[in-house]
């Protein structure tokens, strides 16, 4: 007989279900999930939980599903203060004629610091523990999210025109190298370079891009191909599809995620093979801006990292992971011609590890696994909507909503709790939004 060991911890989530991601479509039964300080300490059966581990608190998630916290690697948090200002248009006449006046009237430190808290509330209410942003005053949501303790990518954007941000690329990239300085070193904060997209950045301040990249280890993130359109006007004025003076530029590789890519030729799927660049596929926004569909199912078959984000509500017009995977799930097999495309486990890897390897940050998160970071949430599925349980994979996606989800944790820290915001305070964010739908109504 060996003397048994027991070990102290502090928290033991007993989980009905587990979706781990890694090892890939898997469903464990009866599990728990012992997390210590940020970490994820050991995932076992609950019957050997009861023989090997003390833990401070236990939580019995006896109807629910655990999976990973959802990566939402595309958006413009801050945007959330514009949903439902310009709909039903097309993205050159929504960006020219209604977004980007509105965003040169409204947009402050103030604006990005209410929009992104209410984003962020809406996130983590339907399951995103990490996201992806582009916006102006990128040092403000850097700053949000650490405060609230999301994990969060800033992207710094950077555009030839002059806007609320700044007068041009030149301090553009002069504010982002500072954000990129203070923040690379932060356990929540991933400072990154956003050059909002071809047709709005030129050469010289892209060649600056790649450089400050190469120097910080800095991800690239931009708008790319984002319709027929933008592709027929680069080809018209310089021969040239945007993909490829991308790649001519060094733009493209492994720390690259290319937002949208709705067109693609033979050429482009090679580039994005040779040089590692990620591709994050906004599924809600390209069908409600009309700008096209995204191949999937043709980008995994070639071995291409596909990711998957919301973009800003003011294009979606919601940050609900959940729903964004049900509609790529749909849109994909509708594209692909296969019911096969795009499964249900597939779907949830493109919200969990792909992401998470797009970050570069795999390692740490993006599975349930023990000794990575405790970033994870709880799905509720006993309401009749879900019901039966034949396959909680299954539900995930094609019946789940976001607003099924009970709990999360993010750095081992609890976020959500029964359905209820721990770090923010939603009354005095509805009162604050209230103020901004006045003002910008007037
Ligand atoms: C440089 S900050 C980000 C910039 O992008 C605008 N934007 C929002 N959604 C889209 C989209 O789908 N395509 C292109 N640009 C987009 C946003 O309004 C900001 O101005
Ligand atoms: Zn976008």
């Amino acid at each position: 007989m060996t003397a048994e060991t027991i070990t102290a911890a502090d928290t033991r989530i007993n989980a009905r279900w587990l979706i781990p991601v890694e090892p890939f479509g898997v469903v464990l039964e009866h599990q728990a999930v012992i997390l210590q300080g940020s970490r994820i300490l050991a995932i076992v059966p609950q019957a050997e939980a009861d023989q090997s581990y003390r833990t401070r608190e236990t939580l019995d998630l006896n109807q629910h599903v655990v999976l990973p916290g959802l990566i939402n690697l595309h958006g413009h948090t801050a945007m959330s203060l514009f949903r439902g200002l310009a709909d039903d248009l097309p993205l050159m006449t929504w960006l020219n004629d209604h977004i980007w006046p509105a965003e040169g009237k409204f947009v402050s430190e103030q604006f990005v610091a209410d929009g992104t808290r209410l984003a962020m509330a809406e996130m983590l209410r339907t399951g995103t523990t990490t996201f992806s942003d582009m916006y102006f005053f990128p040092e403000v949501t850097a700053q949000a999210a650490h405060d609230t303790g999301m994990r969060a990518q800033i992207c710094f954007p950077l555009m030839d025109m002059p806007t609320v941000w700044g007068s041009g690329p030149e301090e553009y990239l002069r504010k982002g190298a500072d954000l990129i300085e203070q923040w690379q070193r932060d356990d929540y904060i991933m400072p990154a370079i956003g050059p909002h997209a071809p047709y709005t950045v030129s050469d010289g301040p892209l060649g600056a891009a790649v450089e400050l990249a190469q120097q910080t280890g800095a991800a690239i993130q931009l708008h790319l191909h984002e319709t027929a359109f933008e592709v027929a006007e680069a080809v018209k004025a310089s021969g040239q599809r945007p993909l490829a003076r991308m790649a001519d530029l060094g733009v493209l590789g492994a720390n690259t995620q290319c937002v949208h890519m709705t067109q693609i030729d033979e050429s482009d799927l090679a580039h994005l093979k040779m040089t590692s660049a990620h591709v994050v596929h906004c599924p809600e926004s390209n069908l409600k801006l009309a700008s096209g569909f995204c191949p999937v199912q043709k980008l995994l078959d070639h071995d291409i990292n596909v990711t998957i984000g919301t973009d800003g509500a003011a294009s979606n017009n919601d940050l609900d992971l959940f729903g964004e995977l049900k509609t790529a799930a749909m849109v994909a097999k509708a594209v692909a011609g296969d019911a096969a495309a795009l499964s249900a486990h597939k779907a949830l890897e493109m919200a969990t590890l792909s992401g998470a390897r797009a970050l570069g940050r795999d390692q740490d998160i993006g599975s349930l696994v023990a000794g990575k970071l405790a970033d994870l949430i709880a799905v509720d599925l006993s309401d009749p909507y879900l019901q039966p349980v034949y396959d909680p994979a299954s539900h995930l996606v094609y019946s789940n909503h976001g607003r099924a989800v009970s709990h999360s944790w993010i750095h081992g820290v609890p976020q959500l709790q029964d359905g209820r915001l721990t770090r923010i305070d939603v009354p005095d964010l509805v009162l604050r939004v209230n103020e901004w739908r006045k003002q910008i109504l007037s």
